[in-house]
């Protein structure tokens, strides 16, 4: 969708700002460009919408090389979303809103009911929202409306420059979630740049981490924390990346223990029958359409009468995930459930329960790391589980 070619910029007064860059964002993805203040990312993204122009090199949007679109005509095709967003002070957020649509030949009325609905999209209720000024505004809501208006004329691909790097840090994390949220239906093709390698890894498909004009490296968060191509790369993402890796490794079906399984139907003879051969001590319990009820424990049915069933017994399951959730989430719900286990669930599907483990097993899975990073990451897991 956006392909650098061999792109360089080099300013008049000599900086190469851009060294021979050449990388592609593919349709839908969403690409993060981190590093150092003054490595070029900026520089990179102005020359997506040509408000800087290269000195070398080409690029394409969806196969166009935009030196021969008009820049107007090519600026439609991509939404923009920078730090000061430049909101008109004087005017509405919903006129705000609904400039782009409007400068784009919308009839004004019909500008202004698509903005309500972009408001809305991106959590500022129009009726509440829709008639402040944006000095009236938060900093997390005025970004709110950049985002917004960004999106107005429907753009595919979207640039980003820090959009979240003037709000404090608890409004910055609600912002990437709820963004990340949009973008999970919306599958812009973005690029967005930040100088923060923990917004980096957390939105990101993949990652480009800069170097001074140079990629250093380009990959999945997951790579680049596993294994960083360069000893550049790992001081920048730091001693910590094992940890960091916890927020980008999913939780996969591979990864998950198999318990004895009842159902709430089951005499409690023939479950503790199954348990004992089993020498389990607990087991899941599904309901009739094999979705999860809870969990039941071998001592609990010991003292129960034969006759009886399971459901009497069962206890409701508190702690329990969907698969692909992070390991990071997984790890904090069964700190927060003081859980030896968690259920991992596809939709209402029991899948099997991850243990603390194969947590472990599966953050050693997610790297192609070599055996240094490998053991260093092990060895900071294992300190905060004995912690
Ligand atoms: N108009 C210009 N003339 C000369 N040098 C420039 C110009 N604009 C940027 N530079 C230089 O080009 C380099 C890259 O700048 P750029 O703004 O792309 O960096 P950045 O990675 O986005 O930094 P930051 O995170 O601080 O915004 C820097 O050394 C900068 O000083």
């Amino acid at each position: 969708m956006i392909r650098f070619e061999h792109v360089t910029k080099r300013y008049a007064d000599g900086t190469t700002a851009v060294d021979d860059l050449s990388f592609e964002v593919a349709e839908g993805e969403l690409v993060t460009l981190v590093g150092p203040s003054g490595c070029g990312k900026t520089t990179t993204m102005k020359m997506v919408n040509r408000l800087i122009e290269p000195t070398g090199g080409r690029i394409f949007l969806n196969g166009d090389d935009i030196a021969t679109v008009d820049p107007v005509e090519l600026r439609r095709r991509i939404g923009y979303v920078i730090q000061q967003i430049g909101l008109f002070p004087h005017k509405t957020v919903l006129d705000n809103t609904a400039t782009v649509p409007h400068l784009l030949g919308r009839p004004r009325k019909e500008a202004r009911a698509r903005a309500a609905e972009l408001l809305d999209l991106v959590g500022l209720d129009p009726s509440v929202y829709g008639s402040r000024y944006p000095e009236q505004l938060s900093g997390g809501q005025r970004q709110r409306v950049g985002v917004a208006r960004a999106l107005a004329a429907d753009p595919p691909v979207l640039l980003m420059d820090e959009p979240f790097g003037a709000v404090d840090p608890v409004v910055r994390e609600h912002l990437q979630t709820e963004f990340l949220r949009l973008q999970s239906s919306l599958h812009k093709t973005v690029l967005f740049v930040t100088h923060d390698i923990e917004e980096a890894v957390r939105l990101g498909d993949r990652i480009a981490v800069y170097g001074s004009g140079r990629i250093e490296q380009f990959d999945t968060p997951a790579t680049v924390l596993g294994a960083p191509a360069t000893p550049y790369v790992a001081e920048f993402v730091g001693a910590d990346r094992g940890l960091k890796r916890l927020s980008v490794t999913p939780i996969e079906t591979g990864d998950l223990e198999q318990p004895p399984v009842l159902h709430l139907d089951d005499p409690v003879g023939r479950a503790l029958a199954g348990m004992a051969a089993d020498g389990a001590r607990w087991a899941v319990v599904l309901d009739s359409e094999e979705g999860l009820h809870g969990w039941v424990a071998a001592d609990a049915l010991g003292q129960a009468a034969e006759d009886g069933t399971v459901r009497e017994h069962a206890r409701r399951m508190e702690a329990w995930l969907p698969v692909g959730a992070p390991l990071k989430q997984a790890f904090s719900t069964m700190l927060q459930h003081d859980a030896g286990w968690i259920a991992v669930l596809d939709g209402d599907r029991f899948l099997g329960v991850l243990t603390p483990g194969r947590l472990h097993e599966a953050l050693r899975r997610s790297t192609t790391a070599d055996a240094a990073n490998i053991s260093r990451a092990d060895v900071e897991l294992q300190t905060v589980l004995d912690a």
